[in-house]
């Protein structure tokens, strides 16, 4: 029998299986992640190749100073709250923060979510004890529970069945959402001024008086605001459950290439990028666009080895690096690794996640963040691109439209105490609402 070009690219699809595989749970149960992995085979995409090809587009204007990514949603979404309201708040808090950061930028902001499958993470530990008690740790609702008994810790396959299925509904609001006319400027706008009705936000009152002069221009100009109802808005997640991953990837048959109809975009994280791991030789065979979160230990030769085996043909927009350095090592880690890509020559997407590099345990033993670190960080990524003549091109963050009590600082204080209130991620903190929007203003600063 001969083989074909689609019999290659599926075989090559597999080949990650051969090789190590980092942060994959110990499903105890093969047969029944058989079973699971055949049923997502059959099962509808999430996404089609046509709208990740069309990412690819933006993320290429991004890398070139056409555009700004603003990436952004849960540190690990969570099947209880993935309800409507919870969802559309999210959505909401990422377009507020996009009309902000488009005036800022006087471009195009591309939007996309850390959403509709952000369910599997990589951990530090393989254990946690509590009173001396050890077991499993939580990775995610797509393997484990997180309730902290030993049944609920057993990684069960039908999670990824579940999985699919909540994402399917996520994805199912935010197309609803964005397209339904929510998305309407002047409306977002006038959420963003009901936000600066709280004093602690006076000082970015002039930045939202410019914006209503803007839209009021635009309104004089005739411009057609129905046109602007609806908005782009794309998914992403880690690609990290490997089995997952393989399972929803598809030939296309309009190009004969591997798509991975998870999420528009996936990246692989900072534990798991090894270039002789599974996890980079598996999304080197599909056509999404993908990331990689490059973090401090990164030499500029590891990070010329991933643009040569994940972008061999120096297709723009198919690789983004989100850079995850810590405000206090950014200026001096991150300057190797960009002009080593810049003279290389095949083009690279750079994006700032301030999040991972700047965590730390407050005096209350809470896992947090300092607002200040976050925006110092991406102040050195700004300081770093425009130093070397490149392009920084996009935030990722980790929020949530609710008013939750994680990272410190803000206008709003949150400080040690204050963490308690509300302290509701299962992994890493996140903005809040009021938070998120404050760093869109001073983002929007730093991009005029
Ligand atoms: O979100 C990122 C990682 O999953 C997270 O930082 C791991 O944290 P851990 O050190 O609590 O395992
Ligand atoms: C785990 C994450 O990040 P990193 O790989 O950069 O640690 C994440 O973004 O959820």
């Amino acid at each position: 029998m001969t083989t074909t070009a689609h019999d290659e690219v599926v075989e090559g699809l597999d080949h990650f299986r051969s090789l190590t595989a980092k942060q994959q749970p110990t499903w105890p149960d093969a047969d029944a992640l058989g079973q699971v992995a055949a049923r997502l085979a059959e099962a509808a995409p999430l996404v089609v190749p046509a709208e990740a090809d069309l990412l690819t587009e933006r993320l290429a204007a991004a890398g070139r100073g056409d555009a700004f990514l603003l990436q952004g949603g849960d540190c690990a979404e969570t099947f209880a709250e993935a309800q409507a309201d919870r969802i559309r708040n999210k959505i909401r808090t990422i377009l507020q923060m996009a009309v902000i950061l488009t005036h800022g930028a006087s471009m195009p902001v591309v939007k996309m979510g850390r959403m509709a499958g952000q369910y599997a993470k990589p951990r530090s530990s393989n254990d946690e004890t509590r009173d001396g008690v050890t077991l499993p740790a939580y990775r995610g609702d797509m393997v484990n529970g997180h309730d902290f008994t030993e049944a609920a810790r057993i990684p069960d396959p039908q999670r990824l069945l579940d999985g699919y299925q909540i994402s399917a509904a996520t994805i199912n609001v935010v197309r609803a959402y964005t397209r339904g006319g929510s998305a309407d400027l002047r409306r977002v706008h006038e959420w963003n001024r009901g936000f600066m009705r709280n004093p602690a936000y006076a000082r970015y009152e002039s930045t939202a008086a410019e914006i209503d002069r803007a839209l009021r221009f635009m309104e004089a100009c005739g411009a057609d605001f129905d046109a602007l109802r609806t908005v782009e808005f794309f998914v992403s997640h880690e690609g990290l459950l490997l089995d997952y991953e393989r399972a929803l990837t598809r030939v296309d048959a309009r190009t004969g290439e591997a798509y991975d109809t998870s999420g528009h975009f996936l990246w692989i994280g900072e534990r798991t990028r090894d270039l002789d791991g599974a996890h980079v030789e598996f999304l080197s065979r599909v056509a999404n666009p993908i990331g990689v979160k490059l973090g401090p230990t990164t030499s500029p030769a590891d990070a010329i080895a991933l643009v040569e085996k994940l972008n061999p043909t120096g297709r723009p927009g198919r690789l983004t690096f989100i850079t995850r350095m810590g405000a206090g090592r950014i200026r001096e880690a991150l300057p190797s690794i960009v002009a080593a890509v810049r003279d290389h020559g095949s083009p690279v997407t750079w994006v700032t996640d301030p999040m991972h590099g700047n965590t730390i345990t407050s005096g209350t033993g809470y896992k947090t963040r300092r607002f200040e670190d976050v925006l110092d960080e991406v102040s050195g990524f700004f300081e770093v691109h425009r130093a070397l003549g490149t392009v920084p091109g996009g935030l990722h963050v980790e929020l949530t439209g609710d008013d939750v009590t994680e990272v410190l600082g803000g206008s709003e204080e949150i400080d040690d105490e204050g963490l308690a209130a509300r302290y509701e991620t299962l992994v890493d903190p996140r903005l809040n609402h009021q938070q998120s929007l404050e760093m869109a203003f001073q983002v929007a600063e730093m991009l005029r």
